[in-house]
C-alpha cells in the first residue's frame, strides 16, 4: 500500500500540463478491437487503470507498440480467444471500470463479449444493467453465472439494429452499445444517450474508422451499422477531471496556478460550478488561470438568498467525479453550501477524515453534506487517512495541502488509478509531498 506525506500549508506557483483524459481513453482503448487495422491514439496518460487496460489488450492478444511518450499504436488482427475463457482474464478484467467496454466491440465484431464483474471504485451500488439491456435489444442472448460473477452476451448471427430508451444516461453503457450498434445490421437509435465530451470523442473516432453515427453532443443517435472498420489516429482530450481538480487545489492554498491547454470547449458548466463557490477563473487563451486568493473566496447564494446546492446530474449537468474536489474546497469558503451526490451512494462518506481535521460538515444522508466554510479562519489539522476511492483521494491531498503541519495518506494507488505522476508535478509547482512507500 503506498502512502504519500504532505507538509501543508505551502502556497504553489507556476504553471501545470493536465494530461490525458482517464475516462475518455478507456472507451477509446476498447474500440480499437473493432478493426484489424493499425489505431494509433496519442495523449495516453500513463495511470494504473489505463496500463491494466493496454495490459489486459495485449492479453487478448492486440499488438501493441510505445511510439511516444504517450503514443501508442494498436493491431487486433489475431486476437486469442482462449484468453476470454482463463482465469488470468477473470483478474485483469476485474482490475478496473473501464474494462466492460470491451464487450461491445467484441460482440459486434466477432459475435460474443464476456466480462467479469468489473472494479473501480467502491462508491455504492454500480449495475450494469443498461448495458446488457441494450446489447439484448440488439438481438444478444444474454447470460450471467451469479457465483462467478461473470457475464456473457453471444449473437453468433450478428447484431440486428433496433430503437432504444436507455434506463439512465450510463456514459460507459452508451459507449458500449454504441460499439456494437455501429456493427449492427441496420439503423439503431438511441435514446436518453450519455453524451458527454468523452463518448463525443468515441462517436467521432468510430466514425473516422467507417462508422455512421449521427446526433453526436446530443442524447438521440442515429446509428446506421457498416460491415468493415479501418484504422485512425486518435488524440485523446485533457482530463477535465484532472482540470478541476487543479481549479480546486489553486483556490485552497491560495496559490496562483496556470492550467496550460485545458480545452476550454470541452469543460461545459465546471468552470462556473467553481465560480459559485466564488473562486476566480479567468480565461487566457485556451489556459485557465486562477489568481492566488489571498482574501479567500465567498459562496454565492441563489438569486432568492436561498443557500447554495451543487449537486451532480448527467452532462450537461455537473460531474459526479468533481463533487468531492467542490466539498472539499468548500470547507475553507466564506459562507455555506449543500452538496448533493445524486448518482452514487457510498461517495461521501470520506468527508468523515475531514471533520476529523477540523472541517465544519454535516453528512445529513449518504447523499448529501452540508459544509460550513472556515473562510481560512481556522486551519485544517494535519492527520493520517486512508485514500477511499481515486477522487476521495485527491480531495483528502488537497485538504493536506492546505492544513497545518504534515498530513500522511495512505493507499495511495487508489490515486494512481488516474492521476499520473501527482507528487512529482505538484513537486514542480512548489508542493512538500513525498512519496514514502
Ligand atoms: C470509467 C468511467 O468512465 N467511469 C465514469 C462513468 O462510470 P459509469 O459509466 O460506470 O457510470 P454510469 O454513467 O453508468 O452511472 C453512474 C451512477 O450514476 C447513476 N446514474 C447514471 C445516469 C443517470 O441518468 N442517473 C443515475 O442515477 C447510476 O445508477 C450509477 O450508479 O461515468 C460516471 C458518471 O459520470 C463517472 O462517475 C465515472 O467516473
Ligand atoms: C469513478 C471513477 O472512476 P471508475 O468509474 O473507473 O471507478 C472516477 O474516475 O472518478
Amino acid at each position: 500500500m503506498g502512502t504519500f506525506q504532505i507538509e501543508g500549508g505551502h502556497s504553489l506557483s507556476g504553471e501545470i500540463q493536465p494530461q490525458g483524459a482517464k475516462n475518455e481513453t478507456l472507451q477509446i482503448l476498447c474500440a480499437v478491437l473493432l478493426t484489424s487495422e493499425k489505431v494509433t491514439i496519442h495523449n495516453i496518460p500513463d495511470i494504473i487503470d489505463v496500463n491494466k487496460l493496454i495490459s489486459l489488450l495485449r492479453n487478448l492478444g492486440v499488438k501493441i507498440e510505445k511510439i511516444g511518450r504517450s503514443n501508442y499504436s494498436f493491431q487486433s488482427d489475431d486476437l486469442n480467444f482462449e484468453y476470454l475463457e482463463s482465469e488470468a482474464f477473470k483478474k485483469d478484467g476485474s482490475g478496473l471500470r473501464g474494462s466492460i467496454m470491451i464487450v461491445g466491440p467484441l460482440l459486434g465484431r466477432f459475435g460474443k463479449g464476456f466480462i467479469p464483474k468489473p472494479g473501480g471504485d467502491k462508491i455504492g451500488r454500480r449495475r450494469l444493467d443498461t448495458h446488457f439491456e441494450g446489447f439484448i435489444k440488439l438481438g444478444a442472448e444474454f447470460r450471467y453465472n451469479k457465483e462467478e460473477r461473470f457475464y456473457g452476451v453471444e449473437a453468433p448471427n450478428g447484431l440486428i439494429g433496433n430503437d432504444m430508451l436507455l434506463e439512465e444516461a450510463s456514459v460507459t453503457g452508451t459507449a458500449n452499445i454504441v460499439m456494437a450498434a455501429v456493427c449492427a445490421r441496420g439503423t439503431t437509435t438511441i435514446y436518453n444517450a450519455a453524451c458527454e465530451p468523452y463518448l463525443q470523442q468515441l462517436c467521432k473516432m468510430l466514425n473516422s474508422m467507417g462508422a455512421k453515427i449521427q446526433g453526436i453532443g446530443s442524447n438521440l443517435l442515429h446509428i446506421e451499422g457498416v460491415d468493415t472498420f479501418t484504422g485512425c489516429e486518435h488524440r485523446i482530450l485533457p482530463d477535465m477531471i484532472e482540470i478541476g481538480s487543479y481549479i480546486g487545489l489553486a483556490a485552497m492554498t491560495k496559490s496562483e496556478i496556470t492550467i496550460k491547454n485545458v480545452g476550454w470547449e470541452h469543460l461545459g458548466i465546471i468552470p462556473n460550478t467553481f465560480r459559485k463557490l466564488g473562486i476566480t477563473i479567468e480565461k487566457r487563451g485556451d489556459d485557465i488561470h486562477i489568481p492566488a486568493h489571498t482574501e479567500g473566496y465567498e459562496i454565492q447564494n441563489f438569486i432568492d438568498g436561498s443557500i447554495m446546492n451543487i449537486s451532480d446530474a448527467p452532462w450537461p449537468g455537473f460531474t459526479p467525479d468533481l463533487l468531492s474536489i467542490i466539498l472539499v474546497v468548500a470547507t475553507q469558503a466564506r459562507g455555506s453550501v449543500l452538496i448533493h451526490q445524486k448518482m452514487f451512494e457510498s461517495r461521501l462518506f470520506f468527508v468523515d477524515k475531514l471533520i476529523d481535521m477540523g472541517a465544519k460538515i454535516i453528512l445529513c444522508d449518504p447523499h448529501r453534506a452540508t459544509v460550513i466554510g472556515h473562510d481560512f479562519q481556522s486551519n485544517l489539522r494535519s492527520t493520517t487517512m486512508t485514500s477511499p476511492d481515486i477522487r476521495a483521494g485527491v480531495a483528502l491531498l488537497i485538504a493536506a495541502m492546505s492544513a497545518k503541519g504534515t498530513s500522511t495518506i495512505h493507499n495511495i494507488e487508489q490515486i494512481d488509478r488516474g492521476y499520473e505522476n501527482i507528487d512529482e508535478r505538484l513537486r514542480a509547482i512548489g508542493a512538500k509531498i513525498k512519496r514514502i512507500a
